[in-house]
Order: C-alpha cells, then structure tokens, then sequence
C-alpha cells in the first residue's frame, strides 16, 4: 500500500475566535437523541420535553398541625365569654400534622388552642376559619403542572418535585459523546516506564473529565501514534461511533503534524489556526457529518481551546447557554504586554491588599499546566489591545471562589521552598486561608510592599558595605511607610561540589587556584552579592575565576550545571545541592526575612502568620527540609513614617 506524503502545514490563519466559533455552530447539525432516566439518578441532567407532574402534592386534604379536624362553621360562636364544647368524632376528630383530614372537616385547630374536658369532650374559645391549618390538595404541585420546561438542568432539590408528584423517569437528551483521541510518538500512559523524550499522556484525561463536567459523555481512546494511517483510523472510528471527536497535537506545522492534511482528505477543514495566545493552532473540520476539533498539544492552549469550542458544542447539543464566569474588577500590579490583532489569554494570580483587588499575570507559556492549576482568574486582552498598564483596573474571569481569593495572604518576592511549607500550615488552620506567591526576586518584592500590592514580601538582600541582611535596603526603600522587617529564616549558604569533593574545595582562593568551572548567578542575586563580597573579603579578583561571566538564575540550574561537570562549583542553597545529590560544604547563613506593612502585622491574617510561623508543626517541617532553621520568637524591626532625624 502507497504511503502518502505530506508537505509542512507552515502558515496557520488567524481567525477571529468568535468568527471560527460562529462558523462551526452553523456546520454542526448534531442528531439529538432523548433518554429516560430515573429520577433519582437525574442530577446534572437537561430535559428534552416539559414535565408535568403525574399527581399532585399533597393528593389528600392534609392536617398542617397537631390539633382537632372540626366543621369550621360550627365553631364560629367560640368567644372567650362563650365557650363552644365539641364532641369527638361528632364534631371533630384527632389529627396530627400529615394526616388526612376527612369531609365534612374543613379546619385544624392546634392542640395547644384546645381545653380538654374529658376523653370525648374538648372546649374551644376562638373559632376557627374554613382551610385554616389545612394543606389543600396540590398546594405545593397540581397534577399536570409543568414542574420544568425543556432545557432544564436538573438540581437536587428538582429531583424532590419529581419523586413527591409520583414522577418516577424523565427523558432528558441523551449525552452527546465527544471522543477524544491523544497523538504523539513521545506520549507514554501515566503508568508506564519513563524516560528521556518520553512525556505522559495527561491531556486526554484532563479532556475526559471537563466533558463530564460540561455534561457530554467523554470516550478517551488510546494514544495513536505519528503516522497518517494510523489517524485516519483513528479519525474514522471516532466520527462513526461520536457526536463530536476531539484530536489532540500534532495540529501545529511540526513535520508529523498530519492532522489537517488528513481532515481534509476525508472531509472538509474550516479553520486552521485562530487569533489567540495560546491555543492558536486550533483545526476546526468536519467528518462524515460530524465535527472534528483538533487542539494543540501544549495543555494550557489545550484546555483553553476545548473550552472555546467544544463546550459551546455540548452546550448546543442540548440547547442550553454557555455558562460564563462571574467576573471581578482588578487592579494590575504589573505591566503586560500582549500580541496585537489576537486576544491574549493571561493566567493571573488575585489578591485582596489594603481593600484592593490585586492581580499579578502568572507565567505565560502554553506547557506549563500549573499556571490553570495556580491560577485564580483569567484576562483576556482583546486584540486591539497592545498590552496594560501596572495599576490598570481591568475585569478578570474568575476561577476560583471569591471568599478563597479575599482571604489569600498575597506574597512577593524572593522564593523559598518554606513557604509553600507555610501555606499547608496556614491551609490546616483555616479551610480558606493560603498563600498565593509571586516568585519576583527581593527587589520587586519589597517595591510590592511599597505600592500595595502585596501583604508580605521574603527578602535576602545582603549589604556588602555593612554584611548584614535586608535592614539597610528597607530603611532606604521603604522610607515614609510604617514597616515591620520580621526576622523569619536562617538558611544555609554553601559550595556546591561534585560529589566526594573530588578537588577538595573549601573557599575563594581554592576555587581560583585550582581553575574549578564557577557556576556564578545573575548581578542583584543575594548570592551573588555574596560571593562577590567573598572576592573581596579574600583579595582574590574576578578575573581570576574561570566561568564568572557565565550566570545563572536559579539555585536549582546553578545545581544541575555543577551535576554536569566535575570540575565546576557553585555557590548556593543547600535543598538545591540535596535535590541534585551535590556535595553541600556550608559557608555562610543567610537571613531570609519577611517583610509586611505594619498595618498587616497587626491584623488578624499577620498575627494567624506569625503563629504558624512560630508553631512546633511548622518548625518540625522545615527542619525537614535541612540546611534551614527558623529564627526563634525573633524581636520584628519596626520602621516608622515619622523620618529620622539626621
Ligand atoms: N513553527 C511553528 N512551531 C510551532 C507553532 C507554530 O505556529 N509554528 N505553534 C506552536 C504552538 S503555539 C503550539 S500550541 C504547539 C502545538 O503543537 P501541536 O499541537 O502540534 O502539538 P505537539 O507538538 O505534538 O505537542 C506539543 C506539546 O504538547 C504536549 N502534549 C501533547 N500531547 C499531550 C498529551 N496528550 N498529554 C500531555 N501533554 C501533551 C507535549 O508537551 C508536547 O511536547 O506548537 C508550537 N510549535
Ligand atoms: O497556541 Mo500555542 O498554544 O500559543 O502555545
């Protein structure tokens, strides 16, 4: 059998996201189908007709109250001055509440209104009105009311209508089944055997349980390797057996990203590419009648692309809205810029400062999962938008409830893996309160603090005239402002070595003399100023270090290049060397502060901080983690607005 060969796909459209959207509706011509389910099993389900109630609630005449059935019109001379006596089962009867109240009763006085007499006789002194205390036939459902129309999502509380009017299967659309089909030579299942260019297979169930959730019937096949035969069959199986079929990758212009040229061999393609960030690579097609969506593989773009249209889809199915986010005005706390003629989908982080709802973009790239998992609202910038401004007020998508969003603590700056740590503490205490960070580096947090924009900052700021940690850079950056500097952690700087120490490094003078690789990190870092302040301290010069030039960002790839090579050193945290399986030589501690208004540091959410921070829980977990200890009931530095007097 012939192979075919495809050209690269380069250029993808641009297509409004609205326009591609409009364009597939109109070529989706779904055959709906009715099912009848019980009742009890209804939830979450949309009528397809109107029910009406095969009988009503209550079907009897019943009593409201504990008390006596009586014939109204024979108790309407009862005053206090002329008590009326009733005979039992002449002129009344015992009912309690539920009871039927039999003719010719036709009112319900309540025990406690009544005098008894004897067994048989009772003495009233109020009359009572016809109906009063009786629940007529069908006060709460008539026979043949209509308990919903179509169209109809079915709440629990729906289900009671159906049970208590004997309405015992409804018919509901049947869920349209959206088959969604992951591609990928690379992809392994979750289970299987990893291992370098090997990546599991997790978008197809994330695909699964959003359709569930949207109300389809999600039927996720296996993973279909690169290569056209294998789509196509793929494909055709899917279209035959699916209302709708979602592909997943290989939409892009990658040299096995088949997907369009083989939609378009056995049907037609309507779009192929749509004006947003992410999610561009988007194929939208048909099959044999039925819709095929092709999404990109990278998640983030993924899950954006199958909310866009494969929601709308179901939605249609059974004719109802698509449900929209609530929204929520916001202040930005940083500048964005965006990608002008396509709407720019930007993951942010929402905090509640100072009676202000601040909002911080989260990291932007289409791969990284975590951004939808971290993120508490979404902006959409509109294509004719270039970018925003810091301190923009803009409307955001909420993706989370706004009680979890109002009672975040918001952090900023530099990050520390205790404060992940910190937040699982204050999370245990507290079903809603957590921590939400901004790894923005010391420098940034503090001018967070500064604008308002976020209610602690952790700082390691090293001043090298004076070799003390973080005071010298508050008092001189956050002047005017009433500031508490709260000595939080001592953490554990340290050389970074091959394992064994093979050249048996131990300072400055033994990294220049014996020509080690030094793995150096970005100017403004605290290490950095450290080991610059080392150089200085050691008369050794920076031309002297081979590799100083080159800089990393992180303690971790400072870690990973050190793991590399058996020659280089690094200078560092110890979890970094410990996850990398470094030699760790500690040299110096380094105060790793918080930083709050004082404001905050008195308000209930600072003092519940500082009593987690404080806790023998917390302290046990970072201890854990080695090379850290928690300064013990430290004495906050208290910075006032009153200016020093020089
Ligand atoms: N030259 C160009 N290259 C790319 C373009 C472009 O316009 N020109 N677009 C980029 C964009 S934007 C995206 S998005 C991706 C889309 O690529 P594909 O849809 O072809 O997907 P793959 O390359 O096969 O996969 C990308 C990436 O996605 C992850 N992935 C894929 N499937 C799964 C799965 N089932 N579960 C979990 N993760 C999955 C995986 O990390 C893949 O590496 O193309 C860019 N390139
Ligand atoms: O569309 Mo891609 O989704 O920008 O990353």
């Amino acid at each position: 059998m012939g192979r075919t060969t495809y050209k690269r796909k380069i250029y993808l459209q641009d297509k409004p996201r609205q326009e591609a959207l409009s364009e597939i509706l109109t070529h989706y011509a779904p055959v709906r189908k009715v099912e009848w389910v019980d009742s009890t099993s209804a939830l979450g389900r949309i009528t397809a007709e109107p029910i009406f109630a095969k009988v009503s609630m209550p079907h009897y005449h019943a009593s409201a109250m504990d008390g006596i059935a009586v014939i109204a019109e024979k108790t309407f001379h009862a005053h206090e001055k002329n008590p009326i006596q009733l005979k039992r089962n002449e002129n009344f009867i015992y009912v309690d509440t539920g009871h039927a109240v039999p003719g010719p009763y036709n009112a319900v006085i309540m025990i406690e209104n009544i005098e008894e007499i004897d067994e048989d006789t009772l003495e009233i002194i109020e009359p009572a009105s016809p109906w009063q205390h009786i629940r007529p036939i069908g006060e709460d459902i008539v026979q043949e009311e209509m308990l919903f129309p179509p169209g109809h999502t079915i709440r629990p509380v729906d289900i009671g209508a159906l049970l208590a009017s004997k309405t015992l299967q409804v018919p509901v659309w049947k869920k349209p089944v959206v088959t969604i089909i992951p591609t990928g030579n690379e992809l392994v299942q979750p289970h299987e055997q990893l291992a370098p260019g090997r990546l599991i297979e997790f978008n197809g169930s994330v695909f699964a349980n959003y359709v569930l959730d949207w109300g389809g019937e999600p039927n996720l096949t296996g993973i279909v390797v690169d290569e056209p035969e294998k789509i196509r069959e793929a494909l055709l199986k899917a279209t035959e057996e699916s209302d709708i079929v979602v592909i997943n990758a290989g939409s892009s212009a990658g040299s096995k990203d088949y997907t369009v040229h083989i939609i378009e061999e056995l049907g037609d393609v309507f779009t192929h590419g749509v004006a947003t960030r992410p999610g561009k690579p988007v194929i939208l097609g048909k099959i044999n009648g039925t819709i095929v969506i092709g999404v990109p593989g990278y998640p983030v773009s993924a899950y954006l692309a199958l909310e866009w249209f494969v929601r709308p889809l179901i939605c249609e199915y059974s004719h109802t809205p698509v449900p929209k986010r609530p929204t929520l005005q916001v202040k930005l706390g940083r500048r964005i810029v965006s990608t002008m003629g396509a709407e720019d989908f930007i993951r942010m982080n929402i905090g509640f400062v100072e009676g202000t709802y601040v909002a911080n973009p989260l990291t932007r790239a289409a791969g990284v999962t975590m951004s939808l998992v971290r993120a508490d609202g979404l902006l959409v910038i509109p294509p004719e938008i270039s970018g925003l401004e810091q301190g923009d007020v803009v409307e955001v998508e909420l993706m989370r409830p706004l009680e979890e969003i109002s009672q975040a603590i918001v952090f900023n700056g530099s990050h520390d893996l205790t404060i992940d740590l910190l937040s699982v503490q204050l999370k245990k205490r507290n079903l809603y309160r957590k921590i939400i960070s901004s790894h923005v580096g010391s420098m940034a947090g503090l001018m967070a603090i500064k604008k308002g924009e976020a209610h602690v900052a952790g700082v390691h700021l090293l001043d090298p005239e004076t070799g003390e940690y973080n005071t010298t850079y508050v008092k001189r950056f956050l002047a005017g402002q009433d500031i508490v500097l709260y000595p939080f952690l001592k953490r554990k700087q340290g050389w970074f070595l091959p394992k064994g120490n093979p050249l048996n490094i131990e300072s400055v003078q033994d990294i220049a003399e014996k020509k080690c690789d030094f793995v150096n990190r970005q100017k403004g870092a605290g290490t950095r100023v450290l080991f610059d302040k080392l150089l200085r301290e050691s008369n050794v010069n920076t031309s002297e270090i081979v590799g100083y030039q080159r800089e990393m960002f992180s303690h971790l790839s400072v870690a990973a290049e050190v793991k590399s090579n058996n020659n280089a050193v690094g200078l560092g945290i110890f979890p970094a060397a410990k996850a990398m399986e470094l030699e760790f030589v500690p040299i110096a501690d380094e105060d790793y502060d918080l930083v709050m208004t004082k404001a905050f540091f008195e308000s209930e959410q600072g003092k519940n901080l500082i009593e987690v921070i404080q806790s023998a829980s917390f302290k046990a977990d970072v201890e854990k983690i080695g090379g850290y200890a928690v300064v013990e009931n430290p004495t906050p530095l208290v910075i006032t607005s009153k200016p020093e007097v020089e």
